[in-house]
């Protein structure tokens, strides 16, 4: 079964009481934090806390994700060593680049063998918020066969940039559009930027939709108060999931009669409407909101 990461919600990793109910908060994702969240006085003692929490509170409901520093500091190195001795799912490598992620993916290498983990189990993915990094992010991607995601970074994109970061987001929408394509070209997850003010449910609502329709497949998080909000825009609604039923059963039917397409309320039914519907029936299969019987009857 694939990991679903409609949700990835960062927390400091020197926060113990966040740390403690991370499982349990209904983020498909936990990114525990030990780069800009913590403090540089603090990066010693969260990594060891952040270690000891992975190894003592089951956090077998969601994917367990660390963000490290970056590896051409004195600290990403370091959490790559230890983190990693304790099996997280996933290492989130910020300001990525293809030559940290292949560095990461050699050092794992080396650490699952002495650990005699599966080689391979440790997964990456790679924070893209530098301009450098988004036109790179194809061979981003391409530098580990371990990379299954990219999450988009609009904070510090826009800073490198030299642009103002705004609630509409007109600025990120180029990084959007070319993170998700790429992404679904290497059948990888495009994860969107979180939205920073954690009262605006509505325009987290507005941003969440929006990420949406450009082809992203989930979204970081802050809060856990955010987590229902992008469930809800990312789940299919009673709606689309009635359509995209009927569209199936219109194209059984033609095919029946020997046709290649077909028409439904006077629109045209082809190959690609025909794969959107099938993707979002999987999707509402996935999420429970319809069972593989109503699909089969
Ligand atoms: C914003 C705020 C301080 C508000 O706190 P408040 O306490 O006012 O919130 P409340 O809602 O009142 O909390 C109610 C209860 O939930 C608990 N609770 C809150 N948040 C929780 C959480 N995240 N995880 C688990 N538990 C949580 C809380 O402890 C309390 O528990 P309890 O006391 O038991 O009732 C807090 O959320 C927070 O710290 N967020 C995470 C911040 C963070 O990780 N940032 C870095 C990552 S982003 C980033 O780096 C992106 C990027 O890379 C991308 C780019 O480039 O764009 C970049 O560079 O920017
Ligand atoms: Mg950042």
């Amino acid at each position: 079964m694939e990991t679903l990461r409609r949700t990835m919600l960062f927390m400091p990793g020197n926060n113990p009481g966040m740390l403690q109910n991370a499982g349990i908060l209904g983020a498909d994702s936990i990114i525990l934090d030990l780069e800009d969240a913590v403090s540089l006085t603090e990066k010693d003692s969260a990594r060891i806390l952040v270690r000891e929490g992975i190894k003592a509170i089951d956090y077998s409901q969601v994917e367990v994700v660390v963000r490290v520093n970056p590896l051409d500091t004195e600290f990403g190195p370091q959490d790559v060593e230890m983190i990693a001795r304790v099996k997280p799912d996933t290492l989130l490598i910020p300001k990525a680049n293809e030559e940290g992620i292949g560095l990461v993916a050699q050092l794992l290498d080396k650490i699952e063998k002495e650990e005699g983990f599966t080689t391979g189990s440790i997964k990456i993915m790679a924070l893209i918020e530098t301009a450098l990094g988004l036109e790179n992010v194809y061979n981003i991607i391409k530098a580990s066969s371990r990379v299954v995601g990219v999450l988009l970074g609009g904070e510090d994109l826009t800073a490198d940039l030299g642009i103002e970061r705004t609630k509409e987001g007109q600025e990120i929408f180029y990084a959007r559009n070319k993170v998700a394509t790429v992404c679904r070209a290497l059948k990888v997850d495009a994860i969107d930027t979180p939205f920073t003010d954690i009262n605006d449910y509505e325009g987290l609502e507005k941003d969440t939709a929006k990420a949406k329709g450009l082809g992203l497949t989930g979204k970081a998080a802050i809060n856990p108060r955010q987590i229902e909000t992008i469930h809800s825009v990312f789940a299919p609604t009673k709606a689309e999931l009635k359509q995209a039923l009927r569209i199936l059963d219109a194209m059984e039917e033609a095919e029946k009669e020997g046709k290649g397409c077909c028409s439904l309320d006077g629109k045209m039914i082809d190959a690609p409407v025909i794969q959107r519907a099938t993707c979002m029936v999987g999707q509402g299969i996935r999420l429970g909101l319809i069972s593989d019987e109503v699909v089969a009857r």
